[in-house]
């Protein structure tokens, strides 16, 4: 399975001064924990990694030093992830039919994930990783009032990795592009050309390191795996 992993982003919310991917949880950098789980992940057999030429350097030093068997290409990234993983499309080998995008920033996916999602893709269009959510959730307005409070039993935290046929998605991106569309992940592509995706059950640990706290539970989570092996 074509894995594509977006790590073009700058971390504004992080309030980095470089590419939050590069910072170190545990002593490795973020886009090396999602590294080692692809590598670790069978299903996976090709890794596009998605990203501005200024980290290159960096990312490359960081490859050199990953016990890596897979091939490994550097795909130049946009200004937004939409924009990066439209580029990351067409890079990949025309041989590929199905492939996975997962965020760079999502360090503590699994390789059972990633292989069970790389399994389902080839059942289906397209599909993504979600958690049911957990809190209640309420609908706001601009003054800070209550619209609504959506039914909880619908709705899902959507994570990645995410599925799909490449065709499709190409097509959905081409329309995303024509349209206008502005959109934080590719299933909202799907769902906007009325194409059907799938929920595959996520992880509640495949948190996105978004913000400095999310750096702390990332090491905490980290912590844990190693002391229970
Ligand atoms: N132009 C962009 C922006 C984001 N990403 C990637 O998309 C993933 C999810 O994005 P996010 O967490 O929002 O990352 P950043 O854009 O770096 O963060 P922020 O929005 O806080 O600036 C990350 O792995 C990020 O590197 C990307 O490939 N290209
Ligand atoms: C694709 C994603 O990781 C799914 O949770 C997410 O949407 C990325 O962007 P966000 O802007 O941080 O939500």
């Amino acid at each position: 399975m074509y894995l594509l992993i977006p790590a073009a982003g700058v971390g504004k919310r992080m309030g980095s001064d470089r590419n939050k991917l590069l910072l170190e949880v545990r002593s490795q950098t973020i886009l090396a924990w999602t590294l080692l789980a692809a590598q670790a992940a069978d299903q996976i057999s090709w890794i596009g990694i998605i990203s501005q030429p200024i980290d290159w350097p960096d990312f490359k030093s960081i490859l050199a030093n990953l016990p890596l068997t897979k091939p490994v290409e550097l795909i130049i990234g946009g200004s937004t992830r939409q924009e990066s993983v439209y580029n990351g499309l067409q890079a990949l080998p025309t041989a590929a039919e199905q492939v996975l995008i997962h965020d760079g920033a999502r360090c503590l996916v699994t390789p059972d994930l990633l292989n069970s999602c790389a399994q389902a893709i080839r059942q289906c269009s397209g599909l993504i990783a979600a958690v049911p959510v957990k809190d209640t959730i309420k609908v706001v307005d601009e003054s800070g009032i209550i619209q609504s409070t959506p039914d909880r039993s619908h709705l899902w935290a959507a994570q990645t990795p995410q599925g799909f046929n490449v065709e499709l998605l190409k097509q959905c991106h081409a329309e995303g592009v024509r349209q206008g569309w502005e959109v934080t992940d590719d299933a909202a592509l799907f769902e906007k050309c009325g194409i059907e995706v799938r929920i595959v059950q996520g992880e509640e640990t495949n948190l996105k390191i978004t913000t400095p706290q999310d750096l702390a539970i990332a090491e905490f989570i980290l912590t844990s795996r190693s002391s229970s092996k």
